[in-house]
């Protein structure tokens, strides 16, 4: 069990180096398959067998020659099914060769030689040549299968272990020095990690900006989806107005921001420079503050700090997905980061979360979460704040309300902690993450673990086994009702939104259905599906990348990028035929299929539905 053990996590490190041996000679054997047809690639296969059981087990990185002569990273991975099987694959880049070794050992058994391996060695172009539509030529269905952008882990996941037993809990793993690297990125990433947290408490702005190119690389090179979160560092000072004598600038009930930052170009609306560098510092709050010999006054609230707004400016322009907000103690200091984020960058890409940890932050916690993009339950300050007895029932009343409001929330701070210095967790975190998975929280969040531990591959790898298992018991838990959730809407529109949602994850549930389709422009009915956390996987498809890397960050979601078409009926077909053709879904998988307004000129006589469809 021992040995088999730390085989598995081995065996998922995906590195590129050199060619093993063993990986060139499985590659000659392809190449040769080809030119002697199908006795030869029989023999080949059985070879192909003995040498992926090889690769499997050596912890090597594996680089492979395709039928078409180029050489391949391959992509190496371990997984163990619900049912305590353990699979392993090797798929190489798609459009050349793939093969697909799924090899089941019974869990508990020492990782011996190799059992029958039930092998699969198909070319893409002849997947893709099976499921050109009618409709479409061979060039272009094959551009557009290219084309389609899903998360090279989870078409992995997906293929492997079929849709009901992907993983829906995300995985967020805090960057330090101990998985800076390329690699060391790449093997996160590989082991599922869904989003990188910058603490800008640590490091320079340099060797963040460093860690950003690293993921960046990795997302456009190797297919993989990780989105960005920087966390601030959190002292902070703002102002607002406390109702002296109106001004034509500043009327009773505004927030002001007197900064001693320059700008390059205007100012921000509601914005003072001041020419005083200590002023952030010396003013407190509760201060009042006269301007114009008592014309206006101001009282000083708590907010962001003279650093945190280098750090925010650091963010924007770097253009991370997901900002979090240090010691959020009032909604104003949320709502004030949002405007300023919609000033500097009018798209408005970036969502701000608020880390729940000062205990003011629970007077007001709903207003707070109701003006955020999400909330983190940041269990290691709140815990020095609130008895330390009372930091399970917070979480649990933050998770909730998250999820009430649909905001993903995220659990963060000592999950693994003893992980940090050993190799495997205590029962007790074990027992800890469990129950945060069970309380259905978006993401687990890890810190010193993956940012200066020993053993953070490992430690992401407990994350998601433990997410898998206690996600299936949920799953097969047909008692665990979940309380009702509270209609959201402030329009009809909108209205209409979350009661097709909430009838399709239903409908998914009685049906049993593989999956749930939706195609969302700004992600909202993906988030409206995942708030229910249904039994199936959510696929996701959007047209740009933001929106999907910021789909990272929901439970259950699984996102793609693709271009839509006109009409929701050849969206469906097209996805059908691609999804076919990476061989990610087969012909009678049972799909729901939910569809956002994905044309500005459908708002004006908006028709939503629902549809149930075989895939043909
Ligand atoms: N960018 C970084 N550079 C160096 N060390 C880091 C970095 N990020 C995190 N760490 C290390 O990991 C530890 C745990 O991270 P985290 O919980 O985010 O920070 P903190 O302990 O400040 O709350 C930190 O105390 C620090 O030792
Ligand atoms: C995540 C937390 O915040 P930080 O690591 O920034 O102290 C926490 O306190 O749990």
């Amino acid at each position: 069990m021992a040995t088999a053990c730390v085989d598995a996590i081995d065996a998922r490190a995906s590195v590129k180096r050199a060619e093993s041996s063993a990986a060139a000679a499985a590659g000659e054997r392809t190449a040769e398959a080809q030119r002697s047809g199908r006795k030869e690639g029989r023999k080949e296969e059985n070879n192909m067998a003995a040498t992926l059981n090889h690769i499997c087990q050596s912890s090597s990185s594996v680089r492979v020659l395709a039928l078409n002569g180029e050489v391949l990273d391959a992509h190496k991975s371990r997984s163990t099914s619900v049912a305590g099987n353990v699979h392993y694959s090797l798929s190489v880049g798609w459009g050349a060769r793939r093969l697909h070794v799924n090899r089941k050992a019974l869990s508990g058994k020492k990782f011996g030689p190799a059992p029958a391996a039930d092998i699969r060695a198909t070319s893409g172009a002849e997947v893709i040549q099976q499921n050109v539509p009618a409709t479409c030529d061979l060039k272009s269905f094959q551009e557009a299968v290219e084309k389609l952008e899903v998360d090279l882990v989870t078409e992995a996941d997906l293929k492997e272990n079929g849709f009901r037993s992907s993983r829906r809990t995300k995985i967020c793993c805090t960057i330090g020095p101990a998985c800076c690297s390329f690699e060391q990125l790449e093997a996160l990433a590989n082991g599922g990690m869904n989003i990188a947290r910058l603490n800008m408490c640590h490091g320079t702005k340099e060797w963040h900006k460093n860690v950003i190119k690293n993921i960046r690389h990795l997302n456009a090179t190797k297919g993989y989806c990780v989105a960005l979160m920087m966390d601030t560092e959190g002292s902070e000072i703002h102002m607002g107005d406390l109702g002296g004598t109106a001004s034509a600038k500043a009327e009773d009930g505004e927030e002001w921001t007197f900064t001693v930052r320059q700008f390059d170009g205007p100012l921000p609306p509601c914005t003072i420079q001041v020419n005083y560098e200590g002023f952030a510092e010396d003013v407190k709050a509760g201060d009042e503050l006269v301007v114009d010999g008592g014309l206006v006054r101001f009282d000083v609230l708590e907010t962001i700090g003279p650093d945190d707004w280098l750090d925010i400016d650091f963010g924007i322009s770097e253009g991370v997905d997901f900002i979090a907000v240090s010691y959020v103690k009032s909604p104003e200091v949320v709502k004030h980061l949002k405007s300023y984020i919609s000033s500097r960058c009018p798209e408005g890409s970036i969502g701000v979360f608020a880390k729940i940890e000062a205990i003011d932050s629970l007077n007001c916690l709903e207003s707070i979460i109701r003006v955020s993009d999400g909330a983190m339950v940041a269990r290691g300050d709140l815990g020095a704040q609130i008895p330390l007895e009372l930091v399970p029932s917070v979480q649990q009343k933050i998770i909730d309300l998250c999820r009430f409001l649909n905001k993903p929330v995220m659990v963060a701070s000592q999950l693994l902690e003893s992980m940090i210095e050993y190799p495997i967790p205590t029962r007790a975190e074990v027992a800890d993450v469990a129950e945060a998975v069970r309380q259905r929280a978006d993401v687990l969040m890890l810190s010193g673990e993956s940012a200066m531990g020993l053993f953070p591959e490992k430690s992401i790898e407990v994350l998601r086994n433990v997410s898998l298992r206690i996600e299936h018991s949920c799953r097969e838990d047909k008692s665990r009702k979940y309380k009702p959730l509270p209609e959201l809407y402030t329009a009809l529109s909108e209205r209409i939104s979350e009661q097709i949602c909430n009838a399709a994850a239903e409908m998914a549930n009685n049906l049993r259905a593989d999956a749930i389709f939706v195609y969302t422009r700004q992600g909202y009915m993906a988030s409206l599906l995942s708030r229910n956390r249904p039994d199936c996987p959510i696929f996701a498809f959007t047209e740009t990348r933001d929106v999907r890397h910021r789909l990272n960050m929901q439970w259950g979601l699984l996102p793609f990028r693709l271009d839509f078409s006109e009409d929701i009926e050849s969206n469906l077909r097209r996805t059908f035929a691609l999804l076919k053709a990476r061989g990610m879904m087969k012909a009678g998988d049972l799909v729901i299929a939910v569809s956002d307004n994905l044309l500005p000129t459908q708002q004006a006589n908006m028709l939503q539905s629902i549809q149930v469809r075989r895939i043909p």
